[in-house]
């Protein structure tokens, strides 16, 4: 199986999982990326099973809308049952790295929304220790120099994504190099830095649900 055969199984497992529990008032906050398309793809043959959508970002809303899907302002959400999106890494405690793709801000809003948060990956974004990938910190663009000053004094090397503004008008820095044995103390402490709007770990608030694509098929790990 492919990486992006991967993808298409998780998406799908995914719509699997939620369509038992949704109904003609249901509303799904859904993520970005491309493991967030597949599962878009796969919601879309089920729409009418469903109200409409919360997207974690202006290109999931598009893709959202391109399909016929209602997408709703978070704001005017009664209640989200779920949340489904992708990750950069995932730890077995399903504590993620996020913002890959620079929509960590809303996708963690939406996240905190919603009851149940179902993460879809393919099998290279388990890892037993979260850091490989370079943590994205969302920042105010005037703060971005001393935002990394600081990360810097938290023994991360922070590297400016260059060309990216988010949706919500901010800056990325990429930090590498970070040693993330304490994932919640480090997720707090880089949200204590004055001028950081966001940051891409997820251990606050963890995903409830890590359905993850293997060569065998979709294997599902429950947090404890
Ligand atoms: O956090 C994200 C976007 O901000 C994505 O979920 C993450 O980057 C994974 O993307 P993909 O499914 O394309 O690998």
């Amino acid at each position: 199986m492919t990486q992006d055969e991967m993808k298409q199984a998780v998406g799908q497992a995914a719509v699997e999982r939620l369509l038992p529990h949704l109904d003609a008032d249901s509303i799904v906050g859904v993520g970005t990326g491309s493991t967030a398309n597949c599962f878009i793809d796969a919601l879309a043959k089920h729409k009418l099973a469903f109200d409409g959508a919360v997207a974690s970002s202006e290109a999931t809303a598009e893709r959202l809308k391109s399909h016929g899907i209602t997408v709703y302002d978070l704001n005017g959400a009664p209640q989200l049952d779920f949340y489904v999106d992708g990750a950069d890494e995932s730890n077995e405690n399903l504590e993620l790295i996020k913002g890959g793709g620079a929509a960590l801000t809303r996708e963690k809003i939406v996240a905190a929304v919603a009851k149940t948060f179902i993460c879809i990956a393919d099998e290279s974004k388990l890892v037993p220790v979260l850091g490989e990938f370079p943590l994205p910190v969302e920042v105010i663009p005037m703060a971005r120099s001393h935002v990394a000053r600081e990360i810097v004094r938290l023994g991360g090397d922070p590297v400016y994504r260059e060309g990216c503004i988010t949706d919500n008008g901010n800056v990325i820095l990429d930090v590498y190099n970070m040693s993330i044995v304490n994932p919640k103390q480090l997720e707090a402490d880089l949200n204590a830095i004055v001028g950081v709007v966001c940051n891409g770990l997820f251990a606050a608030r963890p995903a409830d649900v890590l359905l993850l694509g293997t060569p065998q098929g979709v294997r599902t790990i429950e947090r404890s």
